[in-house]
């Protein structure tokens, strides 16, 4: 049995990782903290493995605490960047367990996942490309971590092709050409009724390719969860991996 505990464990994902966790044949539930709680309570007496989904302004903090304490981390929280990365990645060359590992997903769905991986393949093949991500109007970062990452791989596989800058004749932008990441214009909607959608814009001169992925339930991303919870508790993937991508075989 896998010992999970799980901190964020009322919101949104959180509850729902509860019910993933305790519905699985092979992982039980240890503990399961949110705001106010005392993260020291988790030890690897009691936890093998902690999903970590809360908020962008104290995941790093969680993580960095979760790693002294001698436990491996899957986190799915948002709001990643090189340089936060990069204390993740130091404080697990200074972890108490050997191998100790963390392993955060911008997107746990295996339509995200996937719409990510076509994104990255189609790449090198047009003139021009944009990122449109749609979500809750609960949701409190814009653009998406998804949208972020899916964003970076298409710039780097432009620049792996030895592409140029996209055709854009814009003179005055007020915003509506959304946020450019690695060269890629990413575009936000927040609309009451959705859940987490991406489309992945593709053209060249007289043709276009859309690559969607619609998540309408938060279980989409559970079998991902638990997928990276196991792969974690193997102890197969030592030191920060980033990306579900890892674990398949694409
Ligand atoms: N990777 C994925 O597949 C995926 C999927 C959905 C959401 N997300 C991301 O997960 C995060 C959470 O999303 P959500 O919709 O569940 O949000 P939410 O607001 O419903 O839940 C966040 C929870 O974290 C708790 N929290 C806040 N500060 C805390 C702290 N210091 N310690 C412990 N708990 C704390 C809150 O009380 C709340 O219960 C967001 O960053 C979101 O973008 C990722
Ligand atoms: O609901 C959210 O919030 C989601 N956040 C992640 C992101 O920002 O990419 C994944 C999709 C759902």
């Amino acid at each position: 049995m896998i010992k999970v505990s799980v901190v964020g464990a009322k919101g949104r994902m959180g509850s729902h990782v509860v019910d993933a966790v305790n519905g699985a044949a092979d992982t039980q539930l240890a503990l399961a903290l949110d705001a106010g709680d005392d993260l020291t309570a988790i030890t690897p007496d009691n936890t093998d493995v902690v999903v970590e989904f809360t908020v962008p302004s104290v995941s790093l903090d969680n993580v960095l605490a979760l790693v002294k304490q001698g436990v491996d981390v899957v986190v799915g929280t948002t709001g990643w960047t090189d340089e936060k990365l990069a204390q993740v990645k130091a404080a697990l060359a200074e972890a108490p367990r050997e191998n100790q590992a963390v392993f955060i997903a911008p997107n746990f769905a295996i339509s995200a996942v996937l719409a990510d991986h076509f994104a990255k393949v189609a790449a090198p093949y047009f003139e021009s490309a944009e990122v449109i991500e749609l979500h809750h109007p609960t949701k409190v970062d814009a653009p998406s971590g998804t949208a972020i990452h899916t964003a970076q791989a298409i710039g780097e596989a432009r620049r792996a092709a030895g592409l140029g800058d996209m055709p854009d004749a814009t003179e005055t932008d007020g915003g509506s050409r959304g946020q450019v990441v690695d060269g890629v214009h990413v575009h936000a909607v927040r609309l009451r009724g959705l859940n987490a959608h991406e489309e992945v814009l593709f053209g060249n001169a007289g043709e276009q390719l859309t690559i969607r992925a619609d998540s309408f339930d938060r279980i989409s991303f559970m079998p991902g969860v638990l997928l990276a919870v196991r792969k974690v508790a193997s102890g197969s993937f030592p030191g920060l991996t980033v990306g579900l991508d890892h674990f398949l075989d694409l």
